[in-house]
């Protein structure tokens, strides 16, 4: 399918692959199967599909790479089956972005969807107490930012249908899963209802504060802009996504941060 991510780019929803336009360049996908992620389901025992999602870190228009490796920044895609796992939805298992040697710090992740609906779940921390907790909704053209040091993980909010998204990173990122594993998931579980809503249950191994549920926001304190892909914004701006490298130059816009 076919959507404006600011360059060529199109999602192959049978194979769940990548087919990158002859300016652009992108790797083959990384798969996420089932088996890679049953211990952060509320049901690990529960049957979906075999590949869950697909990743391909690293895609963007071949004039722009040279740019991008001297930022540090990169731009990762990631597709996602359509279908339930038992009657969870099919998500991702969740982690906190390691501390990256380039700025001693975890970084923060910029979302784009652009296809199908997806909901950030992210909670500040991955300790018994994971802090606020929210779960944002958010429709094809939404951005949503996940802050540098919080646990998230993405859902496919509609079982209907693939979704795919983009997302600005560090280039040298890291995944942590510890806290999240050891935790047996992130603290809310999403699971579908019979009308095909999300409804959210919490993780008993965490002592969770109530889960705030939100629409997708718009961030006009990072200068971002409604409806112009992110990766068009970064050709017109090339220094607007600098906080994703550098996420101490923007520290008082995390304090409190709410996505
Ligand atoms: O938690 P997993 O399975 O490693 O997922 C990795 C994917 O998650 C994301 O960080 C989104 O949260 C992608 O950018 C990345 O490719």
């Amino acid at each position: 399918m076919k959507f404006n991510a600011g360059f060529d780019i199109e999602t192959d929803t049978e194979k769940l692959i990548f087919h990158y336009g002859p300016e652009c360049f992108g790797p083959e996908v990384e798969q996420r199967r089932l088996d890679d992620i049953r211990q952060s389901l509320k049901n690990p025992s529960a049957d979906g599909p075999s590949v869950l999602y697909a990743i391909a870190m690293d895609v963007g228009k071949k004039k722009h790479l040279a740019d991008l490796k001297k930022r540090n920044l990169l731009y990762g895609a990631v597709i996602y089956s359509k279908g339930r796992i038992g009657n969870e939805p099919v998500r991702s298992q969740g982690h906190i972005h390691a501390i990256s040697n380039s700025c001693n710090s975890s970084t923060p992740e910029v979302y784009e969807i652009w296809e199908g609906e997806a909901v950030i779940y992210m909670q500040e921390t991955a300790e018994d107490n994971p802090g606020r907790c929210f779960a944002v909704h958010a429709k094809t053209g939404d951005v949503v930012i996940v802050p540098p040091s919080w646990a998230h993980c993405t859902v496919n909010a509609n079982t209907n249908k693939n979704m795919a998204f983009g997302a600005w990173c560090v280039r040298d990122y890291g995944f942590d899963y510890k806290g999240v594993r050891e935790h047996g998931g992130v603290a809310y579980f999403p699971t579908v209802q019979d009308n095909g809503h999300l409804a959210w249950s919490t993780n008993p191994s965490y002592q969770a504060p109530e889960l705030i549920v939100k629409a997708a926001r718009t961030y006009p304190e990072f200068g971002i802009e409604r409806d112009i892909p992110i990766y068009t914004q970064y050709e017109n701006n090339p220094n607007l996504f600098a906080f994703v490298t550098d996420p101490e130059s923007v520290k008082d816009i995390w304090i409190n941060f709410e996505p």
